[in-house]
Parts: structure tokens; C-alpha cells; sequence
């Protein structure tokens, strides 16, 4: 397990009683590679373990990206997510992870969240968004899908219409939208985001331990099964990107053009 000290796509800082998790890729709008979700994993397991830790602050860096998911341009150059500590890409881990730890999980939402990184923020607890953050999905123009929380438990959040519309349409959709289709439960100014999460945190580090874990468990319990819908939607998803199909999508981003997808209708 990759320790603190040696994150390098990420930071991991405790504050007060809760920790702040920052993905740290600017330049590639806090997209993830293998490295960025194995540290992530380590960053929540930390946490967790931590007993001065009540809750958990999920942002990205800059003003510009939650995280636009994936790293299309690493995934279109070398076919993959790059190096990983065990040679797996371990992102549904991940989604697992934030999910099962007993505490609270924020996410601070600075900037777009798209793709894999929209995924990211529906599955914490909270989100907190900034004016001027964007959402949505992209799966489908970049050659993939997530076919397990990342449409099931969205439809859970939004409603059926507006998840098939989000991931069918693939369009990005303001901080104030998000907020009317219940995927935020506050938009601030840009400026005042992390203050309000803080806000978040400082609350529910006042509360009963036990008590919150039990609701979270609580909460999680009825929409479990997704997971094991999630390990057959990863399964396909791992040979769906190795198609002509998927590469296109990823191709067609990196060499900023549009993606022609006409063979395979
Ligand atoms: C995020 C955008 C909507 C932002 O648009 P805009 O504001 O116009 O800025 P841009 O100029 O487009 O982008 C600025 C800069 O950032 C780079 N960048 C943005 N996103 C990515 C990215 N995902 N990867 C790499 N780099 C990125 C962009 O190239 C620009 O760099 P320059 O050097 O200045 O050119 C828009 O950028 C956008 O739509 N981005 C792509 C979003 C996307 O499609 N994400 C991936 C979706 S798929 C996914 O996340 C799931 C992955 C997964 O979980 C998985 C699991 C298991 C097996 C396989 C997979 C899988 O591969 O799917």
C-alpha cells in the first residue's frame, strides 16, 4: 500500500477531526490513471482506520476539475491506466471503498465532474458543489460505460429519466441543475466551497460514531446487490476497451476530433 509520504497524484491532509483528499492532476483536469486510484485507495484506508478522522473531504486541485474521470489521453497512448502497485486497475475497489468506510464521505465538487469522476462524487455521501462546477457523464462518446453504481445507484439519486438522460445525452449540466435534480445538497460560490464542507465535517465530527456507521451501513444495505452487478459491468468493461470500437472513442479525444463510431451501428 502506497503511503502518504509517497503520493504523488494525490495529497492527503488531516484537519481538525476529518481528512481532506485532493486529487492532484491539474493538467489533466484531476483525471485518474492506475497510480491516482491505488493512492486513493490508501488515502480512504488511512482514514478509516484513523480514529481522530470522523469524516472525509473528497476535492480535486484547481478551479477548473473535480476529476474528468479516467485518463483518456494515458488510456488512448498506451492502451491502459499505467503502472499499479498489483498490476490491477483497482477503480471499482474504490467505488467499494467509499462506500463501505464508516464514515462520512464528502465530496467538495471545485470544478467539472464527469465520467469516472462524476461517478466518484455520486457515491459519497454529501456533495457540495461550487457555482461553477459542471456535470455528467461520458462514457459512451470515449468508448465506456459504468454499468454499475455509475447508472444504477445515479438512477437510485436522480430518478430513472434524468440518469438515462444524463448518460445518453452526454451533456454537462450547472451546479444549480445538479442541485434541482437532488445530485448536490448545496452550490456556494467558488470561493466558499471548502469552507462549507468544513462546515459539513465540523457537524458531523460533533455526532456519535457508532450511531453514524450504523446509518451509512443503513443507508448502503439496499443498494449492495449493485456491486455484484458492478463486478459483471467491470468484467465487460475490460473487454470492451481492448475493441476497435472503444479505442475510437479514446483515439477521437486525444487527437481532439470527433469520434467516428459509424462502423458499428
Ligand atoms: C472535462 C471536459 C468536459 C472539459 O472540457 P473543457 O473545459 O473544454 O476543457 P478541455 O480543453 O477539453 O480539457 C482541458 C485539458 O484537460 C485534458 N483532459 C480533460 N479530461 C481529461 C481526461 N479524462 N483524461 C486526460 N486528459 C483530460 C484535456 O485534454 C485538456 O488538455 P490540453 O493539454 O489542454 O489539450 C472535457 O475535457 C472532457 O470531456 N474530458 C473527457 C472526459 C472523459 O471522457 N473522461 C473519461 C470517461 S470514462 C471513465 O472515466 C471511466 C474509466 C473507468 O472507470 C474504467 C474502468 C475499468 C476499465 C476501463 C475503464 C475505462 O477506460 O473506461
Amino acid at each position: 500500500m502506497i503511503r502518504p509520504q509517497e503520493f504523488t497524484d494525490i495529497t492527503y491532509e488531516v484537519e481538525e477531526s476529518w481528512a481532506v483528499v485532493t486529487i492532484d492532476r491539474p493538467e489533466r483536469y484531476n483525471s485518474f490513471r492506475g497510480r491516482t486510484v491505488d493512492e486513493l485507495l490508501s488515502a480512504f484506508k488511512h482514514a478509516w482506520a484513523d480514529s481522530q478522522v470522523a469524516c472525509v473531504i473528497l476535492t480535486g486541485a484547481g478551479d477548473k476539475a473535480f476529476c474528468a474521470g479516467g485518463d483518456v489521453k494515458e488510456r488512448a497512448e498506451t492502451g491502459g491506466y499505467g503502472e499499479t502497485e498489483f498490476g490491477l486497475f483497482q477503480i471499482q475497489q474504490l467505488h467499494q471503498t467509499i462506500r463501505d468506510i464508516p464514515k462520512p464521505v464528502i465530496a467538495a465538487v471545485n470544478g467539472v465532474a464527469v465520467g469516472g469522476g462524476h461517478v466518484l462524487h455520486v457515491l459519497c455521501d454529501l456533495s457540495v458543489a461550487s457555482e461553477t462546477a459542471r456535470f455528467g457523464q461520458s462514457g459512451p462518446r470515449v468508448g465506456s460505460f459504468d454499468a454499475g453504481f455509475g447508472s444504477a445507484y445515479l438512477a437510485r439519486v436522480v430518478g430513472e429519466k434524468r440518469a438515462r438522460q444524463i448518460w445518453f445525452l452526454l451533456d454537462l449540466y450547472d451546479a444549480r441543475t445538479a442541485e434541482r435534480w437532488n445530485l448536490v445538497n448545496d452550490v456556494v460560490p467558488a470561493e466558499e466551497l471548502m469552507d462549507k464542507a468544513r462546515e459539513y465535517a465540523r457537524k458531523i465530527s460533533s455526532y456519535s460514531p457508532t450511531a453514524l456507521r450504523f446509518l451509512k451501513h443503513s443507508f448502503n444495505a439496499d443498494s449492495d446487490h449493485m456491486q455484484g452487478l458492478g463486478n459483471i459491468a467491470f468484467a465487460g468493461l475490460d473487454l470492451f476497451v481492448e475493441t476497435e470500437e472503444a479505442k475510437e472513442g479514446a483515439n477521437a479525444f486525444a487527437e481532439k476530433r470527433q469520434p467516428d463510431f459509424g462502423p458499428w451501428r
